[in-house]
């Protein structure tokens, strides 16, 4: 078994891939820690011959993992941003800082749909952009749905935006503390997204695919106008394509990788951005 481990700023995500069939065997999440010890809450490393780690989280808690795991199991490979991978030249001035999580989610989108437009709703949210010749532009970084809610401090940080909700209803005024928060900051999420997206496409002359990842995916996905996907497994695609395991691995496949969305006309996007910018 193959065990890939997303160490995210709030969450630990983690899935067990059979290296003979590329078939995912299981998956969960625990909350991201110092000490990460092997329990009741992440799985048995003994059927475990291979790790692959994303980790954005302290310093320390990357030490201490890999140190645990070395103890168990043959290899490791740990992704680091690189200046230039897989066709992908890094945007950074300097390549290592950007989070591994979004280089890793722009290899695999750059993989899977040439140019591409990367969102990671997580913690934070991150928009990427890589051209369709290779050349990532860099992003924007602003706070995730949590962290926006936390920030505000009006006792409403325990009433999560309900995952099932529909944009149209996220999107009227709140009439009460609980509802003005989530529609306040569901707006500023997906006004951002959208926007970032129709600026950038705009600029570069070019209607870039949209993927869309993360734990707020699903909901943000709802608020987004332009075709997109979401691809929960999109920073795992980045570990196979950098580190290729499996057969189906070595091919370029990508588990879960969704279809690639339909292009918009440029035209398009652009007149929805004139019309924005009228309001
Ligand atoms: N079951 C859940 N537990 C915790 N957070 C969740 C859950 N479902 C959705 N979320 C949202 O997803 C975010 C975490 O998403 P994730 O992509 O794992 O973040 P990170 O990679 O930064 O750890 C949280 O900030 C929260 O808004
Ligand atoms: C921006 C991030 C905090 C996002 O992390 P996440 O929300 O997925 O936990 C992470 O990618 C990171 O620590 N980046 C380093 C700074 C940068 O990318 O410029
Ligand atoms: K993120």
């Amino acid at each position: 078994m193959i065990l890939d481990l997303d160490i995210g700023n709030t969450l630990s995500k983690w899935r067990l891939k059979d290296a003979e069939s590329s078939e995912i065997r299981s998956r969960g999440a625990v909350w991201t820690r110092e000490e990460w010890r092997p329990g009741a809450d992440i799985p048995d490393l003994d059927v475990v011959e291979a790790v692959r780690i994303s980790s954005v989280a302290r310093k320390a808690v990357l030490a201490q993992t890999v140190a645990l795991l070395q103890r168990r199991v043959r290899s490791v490979h740990v992704a680091r941003s690189e200046p230039e991978a897989l066709g992908v030249s890094n945007g950074y001035r300097e390549p290592g800082k950007l989070g591994v999580d979004r280089w890793l989610g722009v290899l695999a989108g750059y993989q899977l749909a040439g140019g591409c437009c990367t969102v990671d709703c997580g913690s934070a949210i991150t928009v990427d952009f890589v051209l369709p010749g290779g050349q990532h532009l860099g992003g924007y970084i602003l706070p995730g749905l949590r962290l926006m809610k936390e920030s505000l401090k009006l006792g409403t940080r325990n009433v999560a935006i309900d995952p099932d909700s529909e944009a149209d209803e996220l999107l009227v005024p709140g009439a009460r503390t609980v509802e003005a928060v989530n529609h306040g900051i569901y707006m500023a999420a997906v006004s951002a997204v959208n926007r970032i997206y129709s600026e950038v496409c705009d600029r570069e002359g070019v209607s870039l695919p949209l993927l869309l990842t993360g734990g707020d995916a699903r909901v943000v996905s709802r608020g987004v106008q332009v075709p997109h996907a979401v691809w929960p497994d999109m920073v795992y695609g980045g570990l196979e394509a950098c580190f290729p395991l499996t057969a189906a691995e070595r091919a370029g496949r990508m588990s879960g990788a969704p279809t690639v969305p339909r292009r918009v006309p440029l035209e398009k996007i652009r007149a929805g951005l004139a019309f924005s910018m009228l309001l």
